[in-house]
């Protein structure tokens, strides 16, 4: 397995691209450590499937360098980089068995027969497919072809790293939290240099370490799921992960504090000198709470969604979330909110403009 280096890498699908907007990837930096679990979050579009095949070598980058294990790789054909791919649709062949399937990747490359018996029986029990190894591929059910189709990424041990590009696409829903707790598990166990690519929160929070959230060709946050959620760097990241995502309140900023629907809201620590054309203010609905005193609302919807209740209000033009645990109110009542200071953020132009308190740090 290898450590990955993605170095000032820039990609436009165009012959002679003018400005930012012509690039699907604008200026990715990464250094990927060996063994990791790793994933690319963002919505579609964003330059996650053209990161990944330049990673696997099907895309030249207009610009940079990828290097594994600080061996420059950015020339060499998708053949002579060792890498493994899962694919959103299973890849197997349904003549062959579940066993000759899972093989195949070992046979192909002249492993001795002890060995493939050795890693076919190892893998099948990592995924739960020791009982099927002799039926046909074909008779399989979705989620088991999806299984032995990750077998076949995970069975050579000489990959330089195990890429899944949304594996998880064609999985019946109930199925889906199975083999997303599965592939965490096969990563602890396998400990391969693994990337995932998904445009779902949870399932990019569940397997990675480490999370790349993507935006617009950019990489908007690297982080892990906690420093995800806690503190996000760009408001596109509290928007984009959590359920429902983190309150963005315009505000204006006065004598450094920062005044919501004109009253002042304490924040997490000093605001960040700068200048910016918007300001922000950023809470996720779990530190937003319903007091005696604070921002006056009104309720405008509320779910009870088991774990919890949402309750959203609209203040003025602006509509806040918030979590609560209990004492639900009703549609159409007035109440009062607080945002825990400690967690509640100042955001310039989308980027994150406040120091941590003590508390957050
Ligand atoms: N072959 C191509 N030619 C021109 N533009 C392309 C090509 N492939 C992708 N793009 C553009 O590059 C940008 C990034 O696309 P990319 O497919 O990498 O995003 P993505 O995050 O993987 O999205 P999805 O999940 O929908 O595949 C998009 O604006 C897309 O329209």
């Amino acid at each position: 397995m290898a450590k990955i280096t993605l170095s000032k890498l820039r990609h436009s699908y165009y012959p002679d691209p003018q400005g930012p907007e012509d690039y699907a990837l604008k200026m990715i930096d990464l250094d990927w450590t060996d063994g990791g679990a790793y994933a690319l979050l963002g919505p579609s579009g964003c330059g996650k499937s053209t990161l990944l095949n330049i990673i696997s070598g099907l895309l030249v980058p207009s610009e940079g360098r990828i290097l594994f294990d600080d061996r420059d790789v950015t020339e060499l054909a998708p053949t002579q980089r060792n890498i493994a791919q899962v694919f959103q649709f299973p890849v197997i062949y349904d003549t062959m068995s579940v066993r000759d399937n899972l093989a195949f990747p070992l046979r192909n490359r002249g492993v001795d027969e002890a060995t493939v018996a050795r890693r076919v029986a190892e893998i099948a029990e990592m995924l739960e497919v020791t009982d099927i190894l002799d039926r046909k591929a074909a008779a399989l059910s979705p989620d088991n072809k999806q299984k032995v189709s990750m077998g076949r990424g995970l069975v050579r041990e000489d990959v330089n790293v195990v890429m899944f590009d949304e594996p998880l696409t064609v999985i019946d829903p109930h199925l889906k939290w199975k083999l997303r707790s599965k592939l965490k598990e096969l990563h602890q166990r396998v400990r391969a240099t693994m990337i995932y690519v998904t445009h779902d929160q949870t399932e990019a929070l569940t397997f990675a370490d480490q999370v790349v959230v993507m935006q617009d060709g950019e990489i908007v946050q690297i982080g892990t799921p906690v420093d995800l959620f806690e503190r996000p760097a760009h408001t596109f990241v509290g928007h984009f992960i959590g359920s429902p995502g983190m309150n963005i309140l315009p505000c204006e900023t006065r004598d450094g504090a920062a005044l919501f629907q004109g009253q002042q809201i304490p924040l997490e620590g000093d605001i960040v000198p700068g200048e910016g054309k918007r300001t922000e203010i950023g809470v996720r609905p779990e530190f937003v709470s319903l007091a005696e005193s604070g921002v006056e609302a009104v309720v405008r919807k509320v779910s009870d969604v088991g774990r919890h209740i949402v309750v959203e209000t609209q203040v003025g033009e602006d509509r806040v979330a918030a979590i609560i645990k209990e004492n639900a109110p009703e549609t159409g009542e007035t109440v009062h909110l607080n945002f825990r200071p400690d967690r509640t953020r100042l955001y310039r132009d989308g980027w994150l403009a406040t120091t941590a308190g003590e508390a957050a740090q």
